[in-house]
């Protein structure tokens, strides 16, 4: 059964009509260029934005969801604002966390994404990175699973901008994890060789539309990408590794 279902969304012109799937577990990366339309479906994904079609959530219409019973069961990181107001780290990250007891794992998730010296720090007073790290840590808290039982989906708008190459690895091992635990993951990304390495599935998006979806070797074909970005690319093996390049 999936966790997310949707089915013909569209959002007026701007997108669709798109049909996919999400399981418990999985880690899916959203991919097309500009102005293909991946913000707009995860804010419809989110329950945030209106439109034709159906989305079920947990076995359950996503409209029929109040919004402090989705705010439990999936958490929704948009693309990086700067903080309009000015308040400590640790305070931020405390708003976000829903059940209990929960220090311990807030101190470990704020040590993994090198925050713990800019707890007392205030949100307008942090780098692009430190504040993209600190939005990130509030919706991992939302949806932990040690922290709320309920949680069951991320979904993040370019959660990777602003972040050097070392948080990018820690902001991967922790999506990783995350997903072990049965936490579904939807990312979009422009990182299409980050994609490659990393995404368990690929949704590929031109003009709205879902070009390809599924096994990352598949969607991620230079076949493919030449439909989404009217480009041509070389898939290499470097290392063991499948890298896409773009000869200029
Ligand atoms: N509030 C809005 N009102 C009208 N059109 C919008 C609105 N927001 C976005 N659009 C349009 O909808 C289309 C999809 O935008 P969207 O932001 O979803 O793309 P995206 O794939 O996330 O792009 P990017 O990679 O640049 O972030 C674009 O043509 C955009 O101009």
């Amino acid at each position: 059964m999936p966790l997310l279902q949707l089915n013909d969304v569209a959002v007026a012109e701007r997108l669709g009509p798109i049909s996919a799937t999400v399981h418990a577990g999985e880690l899916i990366h959203l991919v097309g260029p500009n102005g293909a339309g991946k913000s707009t479906l995860l804010t419809r994904a989110a329950g945030l934005s209106s439109g034709g079609g159906q989305i079920t959530f947990v076995e359950r219409e996503l409209n029929d969801w109040q919004p402090t019973q989705l705010a439990r069961h999936r958490a929704y990181l948009s693309q990086q604002q700067m903080p309009p107001f000015s308040m400590p780290v640790w305070h931020y990250l405390q708003l976000h966390q829903t059940l209990g007891p929960t220090d311990t794992i807030m101190l470990d998730l704020v040590e993994t994404l090198g925050l713990t010296d800019k707890l007392t720090r205030s949100v307008n007073q942090l780098s692009g990175g430190e504040w993209q790290r600190v939005r990130l840590a509030a919706v991992v808290l939302q949806i932990h699973p040690e922290i709320n039982p309920q949680g069951r989906l991320l979904l993040l708008d370019e959660p990777m901008n602003s972040l050097d190459v070392a948080q990018q690895t820690a902001l991967d091992r922790i999506l990783v994890a995350l997903c072990e635990a049965g936490i579904a993951v939807v990312m979009s990304s422009h990182d299409l060789n980050h994609s490659l390495r990393h995404a368990h599935t690929v949704w590929l998006l031109r003009a709205g539309k879902m070009i390809a979806q599924g096994n990352r070797d598949e969607v991620l074909s230079p076949q493919h990408l030449a439909t989404a970005y009217n480009m041509h690319f070389r898939r290499l093996q470097i290392e063991g590794h499948s890298m896409l390049i773009a000869p200029l």
